[in-house]
């Protein structure tokens, strides 16, 4: 019997993290950990607190009534479901004062390394790789250029019924998110696999990651 593996995932924002791994996961039954989404539910609740954003000690003061679980696989906020709530545009909008505070990062942390309790697990966000599991089987680091990103979340937001949908905007986001990532520590892992599918159909890429978890499942 092959032992199942812990995959940990980072990337750019809106490089596909989600659809791709979300899809393996469910193809090879592993379970699918978006450590993000847990960022964007603390950040529905200091909105919902009427916090100052550029106030870090009300910030700081919220992990304590800050309750996130995933129930039929939909994000809860203090046993709340927030899926489509935490794709709005306000979210994006404040995440980038909650993220760079360490304590906020060191509580997340915490909590996504103890949600991975052995093997079958994929854990994706942007410091996966690097901090919450910097010894896992696979590392993954997912890319793709900011017009491919901004083209499918504009296509995305469309689907979704997202309003205020611009592509420009959501360009300048885009490029906005990922400084503020990679101030936050986002690197490829020097270990990590580099996959950029900016021209790569996410069949393609799904496909490649199952053929390569199961080569180490079976070492
Ligand atoms: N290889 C691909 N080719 C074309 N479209 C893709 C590919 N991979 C993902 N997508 C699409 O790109 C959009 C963004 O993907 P997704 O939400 O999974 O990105 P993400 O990295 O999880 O974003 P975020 O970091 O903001 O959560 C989705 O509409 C998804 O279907
Ligand atoms: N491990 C992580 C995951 C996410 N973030 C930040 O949260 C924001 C939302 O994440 P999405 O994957 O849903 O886009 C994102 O902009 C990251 O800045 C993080 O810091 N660490």
């Amino acid at each position: 019997m092959n032992k199942k593996i812990i995959v940990a995932v980072d990337g750019t924002a809106g490089s596909g993290k989600t659809a791709t791994f979300n899809a393996v996961a469910k193809k090879i039954g592993y379970e699918f950990i978006d450590t993000g989404l847990m960022y964007r539910a603390f950040t529905l609740l200091c909105i919902e607190l009427k916090i100052d954003f550029t106030n870090k000690e009300q910030i700081i003061d919220a992990l304590n009534i800050f309750d996130f679980s995933v129930k039929n696989s939909k994000p809860h906020l203090n046993g709340k479901e927030v899926e489509k709530r935490i794709q709005e545009n306000d979210i994006v909008e404040f995440i980038n004062y909650v993220t760079p505070i360490p304590e906020v990062r060191k509580f997340m942390i915490k909590a996504q390394r103890a949600m991975v309790t052995g093997g079958g697990y994929i854990e994706i966000g942007r410091d996966i790789t690097t901090v919450v599991l910097p010894d896992a089987d696979l590392k993954i680091y997912l890319d793709s250029s900011v017009e491919a990103r901004a083209k499918r979340r504009f296509n995305q937001n469309e689907r979704l019924g997202i309003k205020n949908n611009n592509f420009e905007e959501i360009k300048n986001s885009i490029i906005n998110r990922d400084e503020q990532d990679f101030k936050n520590g986002l690197k490829k892992a020097d270990d990590a696999w580099l996959i950029d599918n900016s021209n790569i159909p996410i069949q393609d890429v799904v496909n490649m990651v199952i053929d390569k978890i199961k080569e180490l499942e079976g070492k």
